[in-house]
């Protein structure tokens, strides 16, 4: 016995499905910190692909109003919002202009046919080329962010969407060069009209899946790095930094410095202005600290107000350039209060340099521990030398703060 499904019915399963989906998608999105946008782009997306379906069902007991043109536009803005989900996802949003250009797009035929009597063919032209154009967005985007997003569900998504793309040309084809006026309504038997719908379903389960799924992997990401972050500066948390630094510090060969950086009589400046301009003063040097270090270096919060950033492969002379940056930009610079007026200050660092290990074998490499114990005596010498300067770690500090630490 030959199988084979109504388009009616599958409609009506597939408009469903997409209400279903997008309920979920709403949930979802409310449920995660931020409110994901994405999501809410999603869920509309199969909002609009649900009510389309559902008053392609509903033809024989609605208008063309219902019937034609709003289903139509529905499904082009179902296009449009998956476009704009996927480009969120890929975090680079697209803009209003070119949202409102793919609706255009696929508008232009629904408006020529049923306000201008031109042929329906005009219309599946036109959201056809809509729907392309927006599987080749997402594509392009998908393939060239895919090593942000997590493999399994990149491929998943690649492979609905060439499938969509596939089913949609091959509609196209039928409706330009097949069986006439039959073959451009959605509810024609054909194979073509089918396998576009079997899509949309395809797209609204098997994407939905593959989208959600990179889009908590993100926020899992999102929240485990917010863990690692310090809330009042935005740098590494002391228990972070200490972490990287470490894995930074294993790798064979490479020279390295550790930079620690104090705040000048920051007692006087809570005393003086206040907790709230106290916090401002800090993350005011912490983003300072991060304009002035290299993508690969480290900057973390030590304690209180005191910074610290682990500088991979950096040896003595550009230590002390990155060191000698940062003292001067803070020098230069001012706080402005919300509440007015302004706050100048300075910083006292102290560093210290460990050169690649390949020209000096003999030598143990040093810990991160002592690192931190040499560039903490060095700031402690700037401080006790007057304050707002810079003093490398010597080998007698370097001396002195292992007898300290073996104390
Ligand atoms: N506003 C604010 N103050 C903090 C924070 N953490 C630590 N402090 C304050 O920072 C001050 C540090 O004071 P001290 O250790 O005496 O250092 P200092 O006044 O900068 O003196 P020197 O370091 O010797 O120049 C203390 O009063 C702490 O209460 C913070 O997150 N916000």
């Amino acid at each position: 016995m030959a199988f084979r499904l109504d388009p009616a019915t599958l409609m009506f399963a597939t408009a469903m499905l997409a209400f279903l989906s997008s309920g979920f998608s709403f949930l979802f999105a409310n449920g995660t910190p931020g409110r994901q946008r994405e999501g809410v782009e999603w869920g509309r997306a199969m909002l609009a692909l649900g009510g389309a379906c559902m008053l392609w069902f509903l033809h024989p007991m609605a208008s063309m109003l219902f019937t034609f043109f709003f289903a139509n536009a529905l499904a082009v803005l179902a296009g449009v919002f998956v476009t704009r989900a996927f480009l969120r996802l890929v975090e680079r949003p697209s803009s209003r202009a070119a949202s409102i250009g793919l609706a255009a797009l696929g508008m232009s035929g629904i408006i020529a046919t049923y306000d201008f009597g031109a042929p329906r063919l005009a219309t599946v032209l036109s959201i056809a080329l809509c729907h392309l154009a927006m599987v080749a967005i997402c594509m392009r985007r998908l393939m060239q962010g895919r090593n942000k997003l997590p493999l399994s569900y990149c491929r998943v998504m690649l492979a609905v969407l060439f499938l969509l793309g596939v089913t949609i040309v091959w509609r196209l084809w039928v409706a330009l060069f097949g069986a006439g006026a039959l073959a451009v309504s959605p509810f024609a038997s054909t194979d073509a009209v089918l396998a576009t719908i079997a899509a949309c379903c395809l797209l609204i389960v098997a994407g939905s899946f593959g989208f959600f799924g990179m889009l908590s992997d993100r926020q899992q990401q999102l929240l485990l790095e917010m863990a690692r972050r310090d809330a009042l500066t935005g740098l590494y948390n002391r228990g972070a930094f200490f972490e990287l630094a470490q894995q930074s510090l294993e790798k064979p060969g490479a020279s390295c410095a550790l930079l620690m950086i104090d705040l000048d009589h920051f007692k006087t400046i809570n005393d003086t202005h206040g907790h709230a301009a106290g916090d401002a003063v800090i993350r005011h040097a912490a983003r300072l600290v991060q304009q002035h270090i290299r993508v690969q270096d480290i900057a973390g919060r030590y304690g209180g107000e005191e910074l610290c950033v682990f500088l991979p492969g950096c040896g003595a002379d550009a230590a002390r350039d990155i060191a000698a940056r940062i003292h001067a930009e803070i020098a230069r610079q001012s706080v402005r209060l919300t509440t007015g007026g302004n706050i100048s200050y300075t910083v006292s660092l102290g560093y210290v340099a460990q050169e690649a290990r390949a020209t000096q074998a003999e030598e143990r490499a040093p810990t991160l521990a002592e690192l931190l114990g040499w560039a903490d005596a060095a700031l402690y010498q700037a401080k006790r030398l007057g304050r707002n300067r810079i003093h490398a770690a010597s080998t007698a500090e370097r001396g002195l703060a292992f007898c300290l630490a073996g104390q």
